[in-house]
């Protein structure tokens, strides 16, 4: 489904993050990238989210060749790919539905958006959503009130309001007890394998990415060093990765 060759970024003036990347990544995998600080990995997630230039290389998704496509492909990109920040950019003093119902805002008229009408469908729609989540009692309270891996799952259920098919997401559980940690990370995983969406999660703790993820990425020096599906990394593969 996404197909990556050749990735490279060089940040100005000279700073490689990535060099010659490849990768292939199937609709419902959860993909854990691992490796240590610097090693390279939120800049791969903002090149597959295409919220940074690329240097050189080959995108496709799906049938789509997004790098020849222009912008036209980077708007395809914007339009199924979610970027989650490490923190959540979330209005905290609104409630975490009306949260959700911003995911919206593309598709709906400005008179709708001035008077803060909600369509019906997009109203069951997040309430859909945030159920889905485990959410559902905490739709109307405020999103200041709600802990940190709520507001996480409550931007991942904007995300898929919005239609994300893919979910390109940044140390979703840093700050969080192991509880909420468990909680976001046991979404996640459901969301991949009962609903076939992409996931792509940096990941500090390599723990973390051998539980939950169905394949661990490790990247060192903006190389793959590791790419393993089933198993855990191996002591040498660790090595490899200084984790
Ligand atoms: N905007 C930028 N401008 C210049 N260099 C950058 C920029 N962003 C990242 N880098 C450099 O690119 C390399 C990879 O950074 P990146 O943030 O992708 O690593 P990381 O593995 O996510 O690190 P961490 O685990 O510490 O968040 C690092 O050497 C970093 O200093």
């Amino acid at each position: 489904m996404l197909k990556i060759e050749n990735l490279s970024k060089v940040y100005p003036p000279s700073e490689t993050a990535l060099q010659q990347i490849d990768i292939e990544i199937e609709k419902g995998e959860f993909v854990g990238v691992v490796g240590s600080s610097g090693s390279g990995k939120s800049t791969l997630l903002k090149c597959l989210a295409m919220q940074q230039t690329w240097t050189s290389g080959t995108y496709r998704m799906g049938d789509h060749n997004i790098t020849a496509q222009g912008w036209s492909g980077k708007r395809k990109v914007r339009r199924e790919c979610a970027y989650l920040e490490q923190t959540p950019v979330l209005n905290v003093h609104r409630k975490a539905l009306k949260n959700v119902l911003i995911g919206r805002t593309q598709q709906t008229p400005l008179w709708r958006m001035v008077t803060g009408m909600v369509r019906n469908d997009d109203y069951m729609g997040a309430m859909d959503t945030l159920e889905r989540l485990g959410l559902l009692e905490k739709a109307h309270m405020l999103t200041s009130e709600l802990s940190g891996g709520e507001r996480q799952r409550v931007a991942i259920a904007r995300a898929l309001v919005h239609g994300a098919q893919v979910l390109l997401v940044d140390e979703p559980v840093l700050g969080l007890d192991p509880k909420s940690a468990e909680t976001v990370m046991n979404t996640l995983r459901e969301l991949a394998l009962k609903e076939q969406v992409t996931v792509i999660a940096v990941l500090h703790q390599v723990e973390l990415a051998e539980k939950y993820a169905t394949r661990v990425i490790g990247l060192a020096n903006g190389r793959i060093e590791a790419d393993v599906k089933g198993r855990r990394l191996l002591q040498t593969e660790k090595q490899r990765l200084s984790i």
